[in-house]
């Protein structure tokens, strides 16, 4: 089972380089990112969130929708564990799987068997699973004997197959992931599409970034709107989708 609770989190990514006193400390007119600010120290830091407080139950899908810089990423990165808060309270039960930067870790002097298993240990996969489906896993890259030749020498289609077929792997309880994964050619496209939608039926909570009103009407049972790092709205995508899209 999956749950996942947010209190009051926050998250301020420092920028060490920025031109501090000529930031201007209102939003008014912009319509993208987030709140830029300083510190008492005077350091620049974007509050990405800004008190998300949020709580997503068993057998949700749940769509986070935004303008650019609105904080989607970062969402998914602090659900990820990838960013920690910089105040607040995370707490998630249930194992995350991740389909965001689906090529972390391939090595291009690895051949793609060995990238294979490079890749899935680092997803957590256990090396039997692999040993058992990795005849069917070949078989859907449709890589032929490329499978054993180095990635370096793969177009970035074949590369891709490769990094997407291994990635959808995982069984997390709870499955994140940044716009909807389109890979390959026409054929592949159709089979990636197909491995996706069982990945998602076995995920018992799928949180998806995306600026596409078609794919969360399709997946999503609720809609979360962030503006500026704060939850504008959340509700279903038939309240909240005609309002964020305009039409
Ligand atoms: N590495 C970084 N360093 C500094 N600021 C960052 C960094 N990554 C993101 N931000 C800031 O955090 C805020 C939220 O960015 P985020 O990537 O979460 O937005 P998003 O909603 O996913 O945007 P998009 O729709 O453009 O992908 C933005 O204001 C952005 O400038």
């Amino acid at each position: 089972m999956g749950k996942i609770i947010l209190k009051k989190v926050c998250v301020d990514i420092p920028v060490y380089n920025s031109q501090g006193r000529s930031l201007k400390k209102t939003m008014m007119g912009i319509a993208t990112g987030g709140r830029i600010g300083l510190t008492e120290a005077g350091k620049t830091v974007i509050r990405s969130l800004d008190n998300i407080d949020l709580q997503i139950a068993p057998l949700e899908r749940v769509g986070i929708i935004g303008h650019n810089g609105s904080g989607k990423s970062t969402l998914l990165r602090v659900l990820g564990k990838v960013y920690a808060p910089s105040s607040g309270e995370i707490k998630i039960d249930g194992k995350i799987g991740s389909l965001i930067d689906i090529s972390l870790g391939i090595d291009g002097e690895a051949t793609g068997i060995e990238n294979i298993y490079l890749r899935a240990a680092l997803l957590g996969v256990p090396k039997k699973q692999v040993d058992r489906d990795l005849q069917s896993l070949i078989e859907f890259t449709e890589l032929g004997d490329f499978i054993n030749m180095p990635v370096r020498t793969y177009s970035t289609g074949m590369h891709l197959r490769l990094a997407f077929a291994v990635s959808t792997m995982i069984s997390p309880e709870i499955l994140l992931m940044d716009e909807w994964l389109s890979v390959g050619d026409n054929n592949f496209q159709a089979r990636a599409e197909e491995r996706l939608n069982k990945l998602i039926q076995r995920t018992n909570i799928l949180v998806i970034a995306s600026h596409s009103r078609a794919l969360i009407e399709r997946c999503c049972t609720r809609v979360i709107w962030l503006e500026h790092g704060k939850i504008k709205m959340d509700g279903v995508p038939s309240e909240i989708c005609p309002l964020y899209f305009n039409y």
